[in-house]
């Protein structure tokens, strides 16, 4: 993987049919999004549950990019080396995960895979200084986790803006996930972030049958995003 501050569309697969995964994950790949964003949800971090390693192997064979997987899951050191296996290329926990984040994102890093640290909409900077040396990517969490279809947050505008002063010239992607669409891309995308997380947004109106919505929407955000950038 290398690094660049592009915009990035990455569709949530937690917004696919789920009896089709491999399928959905070739159709929005070659409608030509660029990231493809796991969640994996374990019913206590979060109020809901989706999958595990073995599901998230299975879909690394229909994925030719990047695989983006986001641990909303605790506690979640004793399920990093199993999902580094399933062929995860950035591995996100979250901050309020556990106690010891520095030791999580090291375990993350030995597997030779990015290290994604995310942060609930609560959840403030500060801890994030002492671990900016630690982390590949930051995602911005914006909508409580936990299910898509959500409205976007605006108080985190302002923390992407803080968020993009601190990394300063770093190679550290900035993530957004939760309530992205043509509205709130440019909001986000001109505080500073490069990756776009979006669900409900790519997947509305399409299917693995007619993925030519999921080709318009990735289009529509990303052109709304890289708007703001060229303004
Ligand atoms: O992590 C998530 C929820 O916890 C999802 O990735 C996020 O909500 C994306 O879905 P949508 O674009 O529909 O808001």
């Amino acid at each position: 993987m290398t690094f660049s501050r592009a915009i990035k569309i990455a569709p949530s697969i937690l917004s696919a049919d789920f009896a089709n995964f491999g399928a959905e994950c070739e159709a929005i790949e070659a409608q030509g999004c660029d990231w493809v964003h796991v969640d994996v949800m374990d019913g206590h971090f979060v109020p809901n549950l989706t999958f595990g390693p073995a599901t998230c192997a299975a879909i690394r064979k229909h994925i030719k990019g990047v695989m983006d997987v986001h641990l909303m899951i605790a506690p979640v050191d004793p399920y990093i080396d199993a999902f580094a296996q399933a062929g995860a290329d950035v591995l996100t926990a979250h901050l309020e995960a556990g106690p010891h984040i520095h030791r999580t994102l090291q375990a993350i890093r030995a597997h030779g895979i990015k290290a994604g640290l995310a942060l609930n909409p609560a959840t403030g900077l500060d801890s994030l200084s002492y671990l900016l040396d630690m982390v590949d990517l930051v995602c911005v969490m914006t909508v409580n986790p936990g299910f898509g279809g959500q409205k976007f947050i605006h108080s985190q505008v302002d923390k992407v803006r803080a968020l993009r002063a601190m990394i300063g010239d770093r190679p550290i992607h900035i993530e957004i996930d939760g309530g992205v669409t043509p509205e709130t891309a440019p909001l986000v995308a001109a505080a500073g972030a490069d990756v776009l997380v979006a669900g409900s947004g790519v997947f509305k109106g399409g299917s693995v049958a007619n993925p030519a919505p999921y080709g318009e929407n990735i289009r529509a955000i990303r052109a709304a995003a890289e708007a703001t950038r060229q303004a």
